[in-house]
């Protein structure tokens, strides 16, 4: 028998554009009200028929480890496990997305392997399905395969897409040392003591998307983590006062950063931020992106007819 061609699947990375988050569940982990978009960074898995599971890291993030802790290896098995296929797979990944950078570049590897795997391997999964075993993956992992805008509710794995109209344009201030998520809802927690508040959507952010005017976006971009990522690591108070000071809209750190997101009036507009805020010398790289864009996608099954 020939083995099926390999399937090439393109997942993007995320800001969170508002994130609320509640004191944390018995388990430890926050309810959260957050606004997602997908951003133009995109994370690229080809799966190629194999032997069991394994992966190669092209792009960044090459010293991640390939064992079972990494999630895509975890998101194959997974989807191998609930549908008892034999079959195997040989993951290549090519990253463009910071590595720990609260772009949920892992999230992005574990939705595109589910989806592609699915397509090699014929398990027919339908997107429902997809959708439960990525939530049982992470909490950003659902928000992968879905793209565009959404609202993240529960752990913000439960994911409901939100009307947005035209396209944002943002800078994104890199960092080459990434922030761990656990220990920044840990200093949240700190900071914050008990009895707060159960978190809510923004609706006033909701309203401006529907707009679709980045002036009336930018005063309702906020972010709970922000605080204590800047606790943890306060030189991105020098990233934000950057891209303030290069004119744009709004700037604020996305998920549990340390990547600051800065947002602009145009493309023309973002170049021109993100010249100044590359001068500034305050991030390890400078991108410009936009959003929204599409959750995870099959590009090309290689070689098909
Ligand atoms: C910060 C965000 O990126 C915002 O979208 C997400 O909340 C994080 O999503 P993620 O990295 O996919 O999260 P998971 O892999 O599920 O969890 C990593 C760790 O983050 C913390 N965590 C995550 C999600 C959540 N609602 N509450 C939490 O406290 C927990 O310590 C958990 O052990
Ligand atoms: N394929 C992968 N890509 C990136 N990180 C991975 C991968 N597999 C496992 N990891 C581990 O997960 C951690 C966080 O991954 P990720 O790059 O998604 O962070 P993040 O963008 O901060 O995530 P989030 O915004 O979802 O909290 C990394 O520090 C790494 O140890």
């Amino acid at each position: 028998m020939t083995s099926p061609p390999p399937v090439h699947v393109r997942a993007p990375g995320k800001i969170n554009l508002s994130l609320r988050a509640g004191p944390p569940d018995t388990e430890g982990y926050h309810p959260l009200a957050t606004v997602f978009q997908a951003v133009s960074l995109y994370e690229d898995v080809v799966a190629h028929p194999g032997q069991g599971v394994s992966v190669q890291i092209n792009g960044r993030g090459a010293d991640l480890p390939t064992d079972t802790t990494n999630l895509a290896v975890r998101a194959a098995g997974l989807l191998r496990s609930s549908t008892g296929t034999e079959d195997g797979v040989r993951l290549e990944l090519t990253k463009a997305v910071p590595v720990a950078g609260g772009m949920a570049g892992g999230s992005a590897d574990a939705a595109a392997t589910l989806l592609a795997c699915d397509q090699l391997w014929g398990t027919g999964r339908t997107r429902e399905e997809l959708v439960a075993l990525a939530a049982r993956l992470g909490a950003d992992v659902p928000f992968a395969l879905t793209g565009m805008t959404a609202v993240g509710t529960g752990r913000g794995d439960v994911v409901t897409p939100a009307m947005s109209r035209g396209t944002y344009h943002w800078v994104l201030a890199l960092q080459d040392e990434g922030l761990s998520t656990p220990e920044v809802f840990r200093a949240l927690d700190e900071g914050a003591g008990p009895g707060r508040p159960q978190p809510e959507v923004d609706e006033d952010l909701l309203a401006a998307l529907v707009g679709g005017d980045a002036t009336a976006l930018a005063p309702h971009l906020g972010n709970d983590l922000q605080e204590p990522a800047l606790d943890l690591r306060p030189e991105l108070g020098d990233v934000l006062a950057a891209c303030h000071r290069a004119g744009a809209l709004a700037a604020l750190v996305s998920g549990s950063g340390p990547t600051v997101v800065a947002l602009a009036l145009d493309g023309p507009h973002a170049r021109s931020v993100a010249e100044v805020v590359r001068a500034a010398e305050v991030a390890d790289e400078v991108l410009t992106a936009t959003g929204p864009v599409p959750g995870a996608r099959v590009v090309e099954r290689v070689g098909a007819q």
